[in-house]
């Protein structure tokens, strides 16, 4: 097997299309630069993170299939490399057996993820493996039967399509329900006015298990686990995230094999993050990223290769490695202001604190709750680097311009 690369903007290039371009594809695309790949940053709003680093930025509504199209038939990508859940994925499938591109990992893959729905269906339902109870409703009255006569309280309402926790929350109750299917409602990436409602796990704990299909020398398929990323999220969103995370040998075992079992049907090559809940030794799915996570931005501290760099790699059939550096945390850096050209003060107290970096992530607009950027610790003890990302982000102010 030999790969080869070229010279971007010239006839060589290996050109790659990243759909979706936010602090996640800043990172795969700043990636692909260092190997020389041609990038076309695409996202729904001018100036995305991943558009200011790209040799081409495009800016269009990636849920309409007929618009991405007509961008994948103009621009011919050799890839094309899905960041967000929210594209018209079954124009990807038909563009992939038209042979006019390749989606990474799959288009299927990139299909079934899109929304909480097919990826639930494939792990409980043909794969058998454990997740929490949960039914599909189309209306505040199916979910209150659904709730009545199956999962019980407490339980946690999402739209089907939406991350980073939009529209997602917990229901103690039967006075909470009218709340949370209208904050669903307001909440979901594209309206489709379906959620999913899940009997709630008490878990130990909860991981993301980076998992890696790359090529072996000998062409065939290997997969490689990143050590475990312990992450605190609230309302759905993560805030703090470190790695490793001590786990019981079996525990682990059961995280790899649920692993192997989602990513071996999903297929392709690249980085997944696969998210796991854990009690005891008893561990269920609960969902997978066909890329890379926002809980592994830890991994530009932590290992040899960030998962950014892994992803790269992967999808152009390179080899990889996911060999830790050394025990790190990440804290993330909320906007805290409504406004768009922020500024950021305390970035010099910040870096002060030992063995820290931080990544501001460049978007043009901050919300209150919009993660703006990162601040990243290591030490050899990971409560140390805990709380030394923590403080880093800590002393980061944003504010109006
Ligand atoms: N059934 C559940 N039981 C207990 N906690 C849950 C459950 N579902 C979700 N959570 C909590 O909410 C978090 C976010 O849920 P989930 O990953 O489904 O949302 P998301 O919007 O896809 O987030 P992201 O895009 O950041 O992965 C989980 O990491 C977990 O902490
Ligand atoms: N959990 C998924 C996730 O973290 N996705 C990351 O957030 C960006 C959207 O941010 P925005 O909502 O601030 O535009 C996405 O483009 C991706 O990088
Ligand atoms: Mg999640």
């Amino acid at each position: 097997m030999s790969v080869t690369l070229g010279t971007p903007l010239s006839p060589t290039a290996v050109k790659v299309m990243l759909l979706g371009s936010g602090e996640l594809g800043k990172e795969v695309l700043i990636a692909l630069q260092r190997l020389g790949v041609e990038t076309i940053a695409v996202d729904r709003y001018e100036n995305a993170p991943g558009q200011q680093v790209a040799h081409h930025a495009r800016t269009i509504t990636m849920s309409d299939p007929a618009q991405l199209r007509a961008l994948i038939e103009k621009e011919r990508p050799d890839l094309v490399v899905p960041e967000i859940e929210a594209i018209a994925t079954p124009m990807l499938e038909q563009l992939e057996a038209e042979k006019v591109v390749r989606v990474i990992p799959t288009a299927r893959a990139a299909r079934l993820t899109m929304d909480r729905e097919g990826i639930r269906r494939l792990a409980a339902e043909t794969l058998g493996l454990p997740t929490s109870p949960y039914v599909f409703c189309d209306s505040l009255a199916e979910l209150q039967a659904a709730i009545d006569s199956k999962i019980g309280y407490p339980c946690v309402v999402k739209p089907v399509m939406s991350s980073s926790g939009k529209g997602q929350s917990k229901i103690d109750g039967p006075a909470d329900v009218q709340k949370a299917w209208d904050f669903a409602m307001a909440g979901g990436r594209v309206s489709h006015g379906r959620v999913i409602v899940e009997g709630f796990i008490d878990f130990d704990y909860e991981i993301t298990q980076l998992t890696v299909r790359a090529a072996g020398a000998d062409g065939q398929t290997e997969t490689h686990f990143c050590e475990p990323i312990g992450h605190v999220q609230v309302k759905g969103d993560y805030v703090e995230s470190w790695q490793p995370h001590p786990m019981h040998p079996a525990a682990l075992q059961r995280s790899r094999d649920i692993c192997k079992a989602v990513t071996d049907n999903l297929g392709g090559h690249g980085v997944f993050g696969v998210e796991l809940f854990v009690k005891g030794d008893q561990v269920w799915f609960s969902e997978v990223s066909p890329r890379p996570h926002d809980t592994g931005m830890v991994t530009m501290t932590t290992q040899w290769q960030s998962e950014f760099e892994l992803h790269a790699r992967a999808i152009l059939g390179l080899p990889v490695s996911t060999a830790l550096k050394s025990p790190g945390a990440s804290a993330v850096i909320y906007g805290g202001v409504e406004a768009t050209g922020i500024a950021y003060d305390g970035l010099d107290e910040a870096l002060r604190v030992p063995q820290t970096d931080v990544r501001l992530f460049g978007k043009p607009e901050s919300f209150e709750k919009r993660r703006m950027g990162v601040a990243l610790a290591y030490d050899a003890d990971v409560e140390v680097a805990r709380r030394r990302a923590k403080e880093a982000a800590s002393k980061v102010r944003p504010r109006k311009g």
